[in-house]
């Protein structure tokens, strides 16, 4: 509970109209449905609707003030700003007294490779017998204590609400997958990041930012929100193989720890060896170097496992705990997970839904396949259009037969997507099952023993969104069932 003046202090210009010296807030909403008696409602002009609209109704569920950016006719203060979104975090913030201060907090972002490497660096934590708090793509957890999570960065209420839950739940560290729409969007205003992590990047979210460098920029933001506190021990930790390693290390004051595949970076890499089962590699760090023995598949795990390995060691995790989780390891649900079976087929189910991650996928099955590869792959509805001709290229070049079905299509037809995805293809070693279950079931039924079967883009989801109806679909179940038959 907080009292509205009090909360208004971090706000320094506003119009009121009224007095309000005795309101006291119970919560911060920004949508109506989630108004209780006592709430702040903040209305948020979205890419959809215009929360305005909804002012009155979040007053007829009791709210006790409105935050908005024009005069409204309803009977509690109205508090007037330039820019509900941009005080939104601030206010977020304020309500549950700054969490990200209590704990050291570790942001992870990058096209590719953030759920593996927060879930990685999660378990270097618990290992090392430390509580942790994580939220992404998979879900927000705290300890082992799960909630569902609509967004892989959550909007700022909810991000501090959960983080003012780690803090009474005293953990060592919160772990989180910071997305570039997030970042564009200021969700993660107010986060006091310890150390930032850049994966990689490469094209995705087109559908969102304008270009490649809107994207990028996007990505800078968080390296920028390190601050330029040197009496904070802050770290900036980046994939120096990746072309926009410039780009970010530019945008942070705070010292840069590089990680790659040469002796250059601080965390490298060498005399890896890609195996059937996992990869071996020498892992140099600034106080020693180990030998890792894997059961992560591919060079970008090994990129993945790098990434993690700065951010623990540089949390004070000792080298011995951070091996024993990168030889121990089984990884991500969903993320080049195999399906066991008995027909001698190797069957992954992997989240690969860009470009660069199916031919980063496609290229490390190619290293143990000695058979055929077929590639199961559709592209998601309402979501950057320019990336379907590319992974429907990358699917009948690297396998040697892909099926292209549906992903998620939302609004649009699953016929035009895939037509957007085959029309410029010279290839002709594929064919189109719309429908995802039957696609899977085609691939099963005419793979043989030491062929791979790659069903790629929805990994760990359990649902296929269809239109405005959302389905009940599980790849590894769907899989697993035919595996059966
Ligand atoms: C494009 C985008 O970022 N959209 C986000 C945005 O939605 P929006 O702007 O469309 O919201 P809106 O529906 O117009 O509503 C405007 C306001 O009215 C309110 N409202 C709305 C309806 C109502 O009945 N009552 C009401 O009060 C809403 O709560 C909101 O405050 O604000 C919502 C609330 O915070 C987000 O859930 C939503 O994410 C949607 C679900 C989404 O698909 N986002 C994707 C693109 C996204 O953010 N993805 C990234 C990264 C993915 C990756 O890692 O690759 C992510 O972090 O998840
Ligand atoms: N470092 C990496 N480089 C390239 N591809 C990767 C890397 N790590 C994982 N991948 C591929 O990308 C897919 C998604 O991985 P992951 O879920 O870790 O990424 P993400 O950045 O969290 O994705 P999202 O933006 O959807 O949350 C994996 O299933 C794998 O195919
Ligand atoms: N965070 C990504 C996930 C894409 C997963 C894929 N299955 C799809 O639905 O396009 C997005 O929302 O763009
Ligand atoms: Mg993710």
């Amino acid at each position: 509970m907080k009292n509205l003046k009090n909360l208004l202090k971090h706000i320094p210009s506003f119009q009121i109209n009224s007095l309000f010296d005795d309101v006291t807030i119970n919560s911060i909403e920004i949508d109506h449905r989630e108004v209780k008696p006592g709430s702040l409602f903040i209305c948020i002009k979205g890419f959809t609707v215009d929360g305005h609209q909804y002012a009155q109704s979040a007053y007829e569920n009791g709210a006790a003030a409105i935050l908005a950016e024009r005069e409204l006719d309803i009977e509690v203060p109205i508090i007037i700003v330039k820019d509900t979104s941009h005080v939104l975090p601030i206010i977020a913030n304020a309500f549950f007294d700054s969490p990200t201060r209590k704990f050291p907090l570790i942001g992870v972002t990058g096209t590719n490779g953030k759920t593996s490497v927060t879930h990685l660096i999660e378990e270097m934590f618990k290992r090392n017998q430390q509580k942790t708090g994580l939220i992404g793509t998979i879900e927000m957890r705290i300890n082992d204590h799960v909630t569902p999570v609509k967004n892989t960065t959550p909007d700022a209420i909810f991000l501090q609400k959960s983080f003012k839950e780690m803090e009474k739940e005293k953990v060592d560290a919160a772990i989180m997958e910071v997305s570039s729409h997030a970042l564009d969007q200021g969700r993660v205003h107010g986060c006091d990041f310890d150390i930032a992590v850049f994966t990689n990047l490469s094209q995705d979210h087109l559908d969102y930012h304008p270009s490649m460098d809107h994207y990028l920029f996007a990505k800078s933001l968080l390296f920028a929100q390190l601050g330029n506190d040197y009496k904070q021990r802050k770290f900036a930790i980046i994939n120096m193989d990746d072309s926009s390693s410039e780009f970010i290390t530019r945008a942070t004051a705070q010292p840069v720890i590089s990680y790659g595949l040469t002796d250059k970076a601080d965390f490298y890499a060498v005399n890896i060896e890609l195996k059937a089962d996992g990869v071996t590699f020498d892992l140099h760090t600034p106080a020693e170097t180990v030998k890792i023995n894997s059961k992560l598949m591919g060079l970008f795990s090994v990129y993945n496992m790098l990434a993690a390995a700065a951010a623990a060691y540089y949390s004070n995790i000792e080298i011995s705990v951070i091996k024993d989780v990168l030889d121990n390891t089984t990884g991500v649900k969903g993320r080049f997970q195999p399906i066991a079976n008995n027909r001698g087929i190797g069957l992954i189910v992997d989240y690969a839904h860009t470009p660069d991650s199916l031919e980063n996928v496609l290229t490390t099955v190619k290293t143990f396949c000695k058979g055929q590869i077929f590639v199961v792959v559709g592209c998601g509805g309402d979501r950057d259009k320019s990336k379907r001709p590319q992974m429907a290229g990358i699917a009948c070049e690297y396998a040697d037969k892909a099926i292209f079905t549906s992903d998620n299509p939302r609004s649009e037809s699953p016929e035009a997507i895939i037509d957007d995805m085959i029309s410029p293809l010279e290839a002709d070693n594929y064919q189109v099952v719309i429908d995802r279950k039957e696609a899977i079931q085609a691939a099963i039924d005419q793979a043989k023993r030491d062929d791979v079967i790659l069903i790629a883009g929805k990994g760990h989801e359990t649902y296929q969104i269809i239109g405005e109806r959302v389905l009940e679909f599980d790849d590894v179940k769907v899989a697993k069932q035919f595996l059966e038959d």
